[in-house]
């Protein structure tokens, strides 16, 4: 896909998730996803990329769950498992290809948390998700990710740490889609690297060869 829909955009749900749909009835197998967001973890910089380990799904915590509503048998179960949401093999193969590619610099691991926007975070907002365990946070991917465990995609997401979330009330910086597309342009080769070589490698995994 190129960009995706937004819950802040005014789509419900429903349709923010619907090409996931159409990705498991097209046979596809795999679901890859990439997003901005902003670095709540102390030891993450500006320009990170964060492999997302797992996700807070606040929206949903409030209702706003893109399978609520009558399940539909037909792609999953009524009640899907989310422990394992995002591919353990996909996401140690991503760790071993940033060291091979010399990223370990700037790649990570973390939980990354789904707000609906479109303002960006409050310092009590910001300071509460760093107590509740979110390492980033941003407006997206949960729902696509939760559609896509619940028909059984395998799932590996990217998170660009666009900028710092403030946390502190002295701190003059403030937030801006500005910078989000500028550090976005800013990383984009060295994400479409990662994906490009993790695509290339992920069949391994499906054929059992030790991809070392
Ligand atoms: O679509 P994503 O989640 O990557 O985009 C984020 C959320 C907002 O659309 C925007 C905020 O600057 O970046
Ligand atoms: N909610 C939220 N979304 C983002 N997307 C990119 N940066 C941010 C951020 O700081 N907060």
């Amino acid at each position: 896909m190129q960009g995706r829909f937004h819950l802040y955009e005014g789509y419900s749900l429903c349709k923010v998730t619907f090409p996931v749909r159409i990705f498991k009835l097209l046979g596809v197998e795999t679901l890859i996803v990439t997003n901005a967001s902003g670095g709540l973890c102390p030891d993450f910089k500006v320009g990170d990329i964060m492999l997302i380990k797992d996700h807070i799904n606040l929206p949903g915590f409030a209702g706003q769950h893109p399978l609520c509503g009558p399940n539909d048998e037909r792609f999953g179960i009524r009640f899907p498992c989310m422990s394992d949401a995002y591919n353990k093999d996909l996401r140690k193969l991503a760790l071993e290809i940033s060291q091979e590619l010399n990223y370990t610099n700037f790649v990570r691991e973390g939980v990354y948390c789904m707000v609906s926007g479109p303002n960006f975070e409050t310092i009590a907002e910001a300071r509460m998700l760093q107590i509740l365990g979110c390492d980033s946070v941003g407006m997206s991917t949960v729902p696509e990710v939760t559609v896509a465990k619940h028909c059984g995609l395998r799932v590996f997401g990217l998170s660009l740490i666009t900028n710092k979330v403030s946390l502190d009330y002295s701190r003059e910086e403030k937030v801006n889609h500005e910078e989000v597309l500028e550090i976005s342009k800013m990383r984009a080769e060295h994400l479409q690297m990662m994906v490009n070589t993790l695509i290339a490698r992920a069949h391994l995994l499906d054929e059992g060869i030790n991809v070392n």
